[in-house]
């Protein structure tokens, strides 16, 4: 479960796509499809994995291992998961922050047992040398133990029973080519459609015993930012407000009452996405302005608006990077209905340049 180092808990934000607490770890378990068939969109996806493994099955050999590449809340462990149900196997879970050495990796490789699907999430923050153990594994099922120290140390081959590697990571780009290489099959999750999210409110409200109609369905996914795991926290949400205040039933108006008050608007900006654009256009006239101002200027750290709020604002197309600082689009002046001056600036022709040294999306 992948999380920023921002000083700024995921908790406090309902439109983040980490996970947020441990509560609700145990919601989300009980909402995860446990099928390939009852997984909702990523149709490419779902049809190449699915490839994968039942031939494996038909072959009776352990399948290629698999990379999940993607953001937060997208669907990775829900997939591991489901790796394991299809295949039958059990399912160990590790981390990459959990694996500090390479003899925790070799505990856990030297315990597998045949055709177990080893799920290790955020794989990039792996320790190296664990990471190197990890290239033998995939390749040979085998792992060198290193028995006593200096001079005197001496490696002896373990072989270990064939399995299959689930890594997930947000940050594909961070993993080294010949990691990324010994993984047979690589998927590439995409943020998910309104309509497929609205399925999604759909089958989580009839599991958590909700009643929410279309439109009410549909008003929760639109504000869900592309993501499976906002989706169902927003349904959440509009329950408790629908069951506090209007009699139970989610409606388009309960929802839309229940989002604005928590202050999630129709694109699924929050509070400081909308303080960010907001300041962007009033205090600025639309930029270009640099991060660090533009951070003073709303009471947080750069890191904050930079990892936090602009990524969706980019994605968006409301905030763009340029090498002279950040900039509003049309688009934003727009959204928050506001009219933007004639000394604007013409976003559109900067908007591929990205501000060097800023860090990616
Ligand atoms: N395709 C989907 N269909 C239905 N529900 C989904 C789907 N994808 C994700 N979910 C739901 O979203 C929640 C988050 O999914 P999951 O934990 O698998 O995300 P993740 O990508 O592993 O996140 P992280 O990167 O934080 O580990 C789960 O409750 C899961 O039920």
């Amino acid at each position: 479960m992948s999380g920023h180092d921002d000083g700024r808990g995921a908790e406090e934000r309902l439109v983040s796509g980490d996970a947020a607490s441990p509560e609700e770890e145990v919601i989300e378990a009980a909402l995860r499809p446990k099928q390939l068939d009852d997984f909702i969109g990523q149709d490419r996806v779902r049809e190449q994995l699915s490839l994968v493994l039942h031939s494996a099955l038909r072959r009776g050999r352990t399948p290629d291992h698999v990379l999940l590449s993607g953001g937060p809340g997208l669907g990775k462990t829900t997939l591991a998961m489901i790796i394991a149900a299809e295949l039958g196997r059990p399912l160990r879970i590790s981390s990459g922050p959990a694996i500090e050495r390479a003899g925790d990796l070799a505990a856990i490789l030297s315990t597998l047992s045949e055709g177990e699907v080893l799920f290790l999430d955020e794989i990039h923050r792996m320790a190296r040398p664990a990471e190197e153990m990890l290239y033998m594994a995939m390749e040979d099922f085998r792992v060198d133990v290193v028995v006593g120290k200096g001079p005197g140390a001496t490696a002896i081959p373990l072989d270990i029973a064939p399995f299959t590697l689930v890594g997930a990571t947000t940050r594909a780009g961070m993993l080294p080519g010949p990691l990324r290489d010994r993984f047979g099959f690589v998927a590439h999750m995409d943020f998910y459609g309104p309509a497929e999210l609205e399925v999604i409110v759909q089958r989580s409200a009839r599991l958590l015993d909700v009643r929410i109609d279309d439109d009410a369905a549909a008003e929760v996914a639109g504000r869900s930012r592309g993501t499976p795991r906002i989706a169902n926290r927003l349904l959440r949400r509009v329950r408790d407000f629908a069951e506090v205040r209007t009699g139970g039933e989610v409606t388009r108006d309960s929802a839309r009452a229940a989002l604005k008050l928590y202050e999630v608007d129709e694109r699924g900006l929050d509070r400081l996405d909308r303080a960010v654009l907001g300041s962007l256009l009033r205090k600025f006239g639309g930029g270009p302005v640099g991060l660090s101002t533009l951070a003073v200027s709303v009471g947080e750290e750069p890191e904050t608006v930079e990892v936090v709020a602009e990524p969706f604002l980019v994605r968006q197309g409301l905030l763009a990077r340029t090498p002279r600082g950040r900039i509003a689009t049309p688009a934003a002046w727009a959204h928050l209905g506001l009219t933007a001056p004639p000394t604007a600036p013409l976003a559109g022709a900067l908007f591929d340049l990205d501000e060097p040294g800023t860090g990616t999306d």
